[in-house]
């Protein structure tokens, strides 16, 4: 196997790799066969990506010898619905999946937080693999077990957590993938800086044009650099357990850190229906008005909300706030998987690389860093 680049993801039994190179995905049937017993692959795809590469991967099996079912669903946010999920479900169980069959998912984040939830719940529970071909799902949502489906008034609020056994990344798939897509991954990326990383967050400063001319070394770096630091979140926070108490620096690391930006953009995501804002859209939004929310408290200065808002707009991630009632948004806020008995609880920066959970503000304020 190809090993240009790997980061493991420290789990006790859970344990994996993620495996990061180059024309890789041609080696899949090896990954997969160094990981697991079984021979019943169903891969779940969405029709984009089966066209350009998931039915292409499905031959690879079979000629390594797999028995193979390639389900395609329709691209975009709507898919991760329950409805889709009865959908593949139904399908499995018609076309001879059983525990003994494992499921496979080629696509961004929509086809991996579902494909995930479906591999969690059939049978009660397939072993899973992810081969992500967004830069969004290759720096974040393959990595870490989080999985599930949306509910109109809420974002991912059904699901469960279902490591995979391996995740496999092929840098040339990002090459078909169209620039909207691949900036929204972006926002991802400097999520990392701003929570935990500060010099991580002046390499992309300096790095700006390459990563806009999508550089292969430089964008190699940025995931390889994205996955270990969300594997050492993980790490310390699988399940998300670990509550923050208002200092976060001295105390443990808590998971929930990786929600910065979050708690605006799960509700923009959830006021225009899902459709109208990528998610990584909504996050670079969501990070420039919780910047804005830390500034109105005294937690960081307008140097720090400039440089963040900098950086986004250098990567094309200048994203306004929706137009909505602003107490549209805090009611949706008010259902985010954070809040304490309906009390909204935001991650705020306090200085670059540094961040801490919130309870204390005035809703004067979380509107007043809607507008800018
Ligand atoms: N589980 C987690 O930890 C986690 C983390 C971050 C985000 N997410 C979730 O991920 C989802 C967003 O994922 P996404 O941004 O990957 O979107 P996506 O899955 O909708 O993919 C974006 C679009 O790109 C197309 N596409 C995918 N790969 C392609 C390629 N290589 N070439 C051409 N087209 C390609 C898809 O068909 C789709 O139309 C959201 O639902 C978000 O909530 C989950
Ligand atoms: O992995 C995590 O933990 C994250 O929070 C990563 C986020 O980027 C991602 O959008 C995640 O799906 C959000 O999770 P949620 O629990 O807030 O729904
Ligand atoms: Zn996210």
């Amino acid at each position: 196997m190809n090993k240009e680049s790997n980061v493991r993801v420290n789990l006790a039994e859970r344990s994996y790799d993620i495996a990061i190179g180059s024309g890789n995905r041609q080696q899949l049937a090896e990954f997969l066969r160094e990981r697991t017993q079984r021979e019943h692959a169903v891969i779940i795809t969405d029709s984009n990506v089966d066209q350009l590469y998931a039915d292409a991967l499905g031959d690879v099996l079979t000629a390594d010898g797999w028995e193979v079912q390639v389900l395609i669903v329709e691209p975009g946010e709507p898919s991760k619905s329950i409805e889709t999920c009865e959908d593949l479900w139904e399908t499995m169980l018609n076309e001879g999946a059983d525990r003994h069959s494992i499921v496979v998912a080629v696509g961004g984040g929509v086809v991996g937080d579902l494909a995930g939830f479906v591999a969690a719940t059939f049978t009660r529970g397939l072993e899973f693999f992810q081969v992500p071909t967004t830069l969004l799902s290759q720096v974040d949502s393959s990595v870490g077990g989080k999985t599930g489906v949306n509910l109109p008034g809420a974002k991912n609020m059904v699901g469960c957590f279902w490591q995979p056994l391996g995740v496999l990344i092929d840098v040339e798939v990002l090459t078909t993938l169209p620039d909207r897509e691949y900036r929204a991954g972006l926002a991802e990326v400097v999520k990392y800086g701003v929570i935990l990383d500060e010099p991580f967050f002046a390499y992309l400063e300096d790095n700006a044009e390459a990563i806009n001319a999508k550089d292969p070394a430089v964008l190699t770096e940025i995931i390889r650099r994205s996955c270990e630091l969300k594997a050492k979140v993980v790490e310390a926070d699988e399940l998300e357990a670990v509550d923050m108490a208002s200092k976060f620096e001295g105390g443990k690391l808590s998971r929930a850190i990786l929600n910065y930006g979050h708690t605006f953009a799960h509700a923009f995501e959830a006021i225009t229906g899902y459709e109208s804002m990528l998610h990584g859209e909504a996050v670079a939004v969501g990070m420039r008005c919780a910047a804005r929310l830390a500034e109105k408290q005294g937690r960081v200065d307008a140097e720090f909300v400039q440089r963040q808002d900098l950086l986004l707009a250098a990567l094309g991630l200048s994203v306004s706030p929706p137009e909505a009632d602003p107490e549209d948004i805090l009611h949706l806020m008010s259902r985010d998987k954070k809040s304490d008995s309906g009390a909204i609880r935001f991650i705020l920066p306090t200085k670059m690389g540094h961040v801490e959970l919130v309870s204390d503000f005035q809703s004067e304020d979380v509107i007043a860093s809607l507008s800018f």
